[in-house]
């Protein structure tokens, strides 16, 4: 390569010439292990197609993979190939001998085997070579070493079917690897024509060029294009005929690759010279000057540094139309604005989500006063509901633990109203009148928390018990209990009356309602579990009310 800047001297010729050279040192071993890579795969196709023709389980014994052993050994019986053959050209082979079944012990089996099995792998050779296809030995399955006929056999075989199938227009051949020949040199020679003519014609072409022309002289200079042929005949000629296309295909990818890598470089090179020559005269960028700066710089160049070797360079045309560096330069130029519209994008986007950030962390900031607001407002409140607890209960103290009220029971229908002993009742007394005595004696009065008369209602007997009932969730502990002589109401205050409706519900229904809604209305704070008992004591006798059994249950006495 040139050192002279804006020019691109890359010539295909010497980068051929170059390869070839390198390509005299082909490691044989890359050579060994491509062949070894292809001629896997040419199995793998085969195995898979005869597979696939006769189904895995009569092909059981040809793995999807085989080694070059277990091919050679899977289709050693030609039990897998009649069979194939006779699917691709029903009939074929008349007569297969099949192996037989595995529970089958045949005496001597192996040599009668080996025989019939000869006779399968006979049958079928007459056939494909009847049928122009391209064959093996027989022997060729007994030892190893020569499956590459066999797989060649098979896939020939594959490709007949395949243009069958497709209808069989035309007539038949088989374009794939042919039987292997000895003439390795004439193969040699017959496979290298096309690229020695190709080098021939690369070697006219610069040649015959205009003889002022750069590219016609220099490559002249640089690759002599006999010395080319030399070098190609010197790298096939001794390689045997199945490693021609791998070198070919070798060369061909490192001429390719050194010519990328060239053109690469090159191209920065363009790219630092284009710089140096633009940028100091304006602001810009300087990958934004026109096309026409582009290529006057370039011209520059070459002024500049007239002596320097241009052997096989490119250069801009006459008239000034795009050269290859033109059309780089362009295309950089493209890429490049293409670019810097992609940074602005870019930062545009990263503007917009800078703010959406800032935006979002003012919001999450005002959320978190606005919840420190509200876990402070519910704190408070739940210090004004813990001091209004406190309050509540200390007013029932104070009203006193153990409370008395007297209810007066109606007269009960039929029964007369003028045998009332009740002279007089308010708030808190009831005065009682003993008929049987007369003056002071004849008339006491009682005092009580509260003095509930013949038409207090259930409501407000509660309503005097309730808050008392409340403080049990407070964790104070409240007895209730109702006495009285048979008949005087007990039952009827603590329960209500056999035909019970929502104005005759006794104490204990609706205390037990109020203490549920209370629980409901706390259950976000707290948890209550509740349960019931009910006893009666009667004649020094505790029972419980509610035993299942519907029996009355004694209590055991107390000692
Ligand atoms: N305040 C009231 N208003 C109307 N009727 C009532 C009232 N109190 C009691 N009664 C009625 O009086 C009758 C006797 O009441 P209750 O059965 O409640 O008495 P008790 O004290 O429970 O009797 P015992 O001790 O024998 O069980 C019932 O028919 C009941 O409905």
């Amino acid at each position: 390569m040139g050192t002279e800047e804006g020019i691109v001297q890359i010539s295909v010729a010497s980068v051929v010439e170059e390869v070839l050279q390198q390509g005299k040192g082909l490691s044989d071993i890359d050579l060994a292990s491509r062949k070894a890579e292809e001629a896997s795969l040419r199995r793998y196709v085969a195995a898979g197609w005869l597979r696939k023709t006769i189904g895995v389980v009569a092909a059981k014994d040809l793995p999807a993979e085989p080694s070059e052993e277990d091919f050679r050994l899977g289709l050693r019986s030609g039990i897998v190939l009649c069979n194939v053959l006779n699917k691709v050209q029903p009939g074929a082979v008349q007569k297969v001998v099949e192996a037989p079944p595995d529970s089958v012990n045949v005496p001597d089996g192996a040599a009668l085997s080996a025989y019939q099995y000869f006779e399968n792998v006979r049958n079928f050779l007459v056939v494909v070579e009847e049928m122009g296809i391209p064959s093996f030995e027989a022997s060729d399955l007994e030892k190893g070493g020569k499956s590459s006929r066999i797989i060649n056999c098979v896939l020939a075989l594959k490709s007949y079917s395949e243009w069958k199938h497709g209808g069989g227009s035309g007539s038949w051949k088989y374009s794939g690897n042919s039987k292997p020949s000895s003439a390795g040199k004439q193969f040699v020679r017959r496979n290298s024509e096309p690229f020695m003519n190709l080098i021939s014609r690369t070697s006219s072409i610069i040649n015959k060029s205009p003889d002022s022309s750069d590219v016609g002289h220099e490559a002249r200079e640089m690759v002599n294009p006999s010395s080319l042929q030399m070098l190609v005949h010197d790298l096939l000629s001794d390689k045997k005929q199945e490693d021609i296309p791998f070198i070919v295909e070798n060369m061909l990818s490192k001429v390719m690759e050194e010519f990328e890598h060239r053109l690469a470089s090159q191209n920065e090179q363009s790219k630092t010279s284009h710089k140096e020559t633009v940028v100091p005269t304006t602001d810009e960028s300087p990958l934004e000057l026109t096309c026409e700066e582009t290529q006057v710089a370039i011209i520059k160049d070459e002024e500049k540094a007239p002596d320097e070797g241009t052997c096989g360079r490119v250069d801009i045309d006459d008239d000034g139309a795009s050269t290859p560096v033109v059309r780089q330069l362009m295309l950089v130029e493209h890429q490049h604005k293409e670019v810097q519209q992609l940074k602005s994008t870019l930062h545009d986007a990263k503007v917009d989500l800078q703010s959406l950030q800032l935006k979002y962390q003012e919001e999450v900031s005002n959320l978190g006063k606005h919840l420190h607001g509200l876990a402070h407002a519910a704190s408070s409140y739940q210090k004004v509901l813990e001091e209004n607890r406190k309050l509540y209960n200390q007013v029932q103290d104070l009203k006193g633990n153990i409370r008395v009220y007297c209810r007066v029971r109606p007269f009960l229908p039929g029964q007369p109203n003028s045998l009332s002993t009740v002279d007089h009742l308010d708030d808190g007394n009831i005065t009682i009148t003993t008929p049987s005595k007369y003056g002071k004696e004849g008339k006491k009065s009682f005092t009580f928390n509260k003095v509930f008369g013949p038409s207090g209602t259930q409501e407000e007997v509660f309503a005097d018990t309730q808050p008392l009932i409340r403080s049990v969730l407070d964790g104070y502990n409240v007895c209730i209990f109702a006495y009285g002589q048979t008949g005087s109401g007990k039952t009827h205050t603590m329960t209500g009356p056999s035909d019970l409706t929502k104005e005759t519900l006794g104490v204990n229904y609706r205390a037990l309602s109020d203490l549920f809604n209370i629980s409901e209305q706390r259950k976000d704070v707290i948890s209550y579990d509740i349960s019931v008992q009910m006893v009666e004591i009667y004649n020094e006798q505790v029972r419980d009310l509610l035993t299942p059994d519907g029996v009355n249950k004694k209590y055991p006495s107390c000692t």
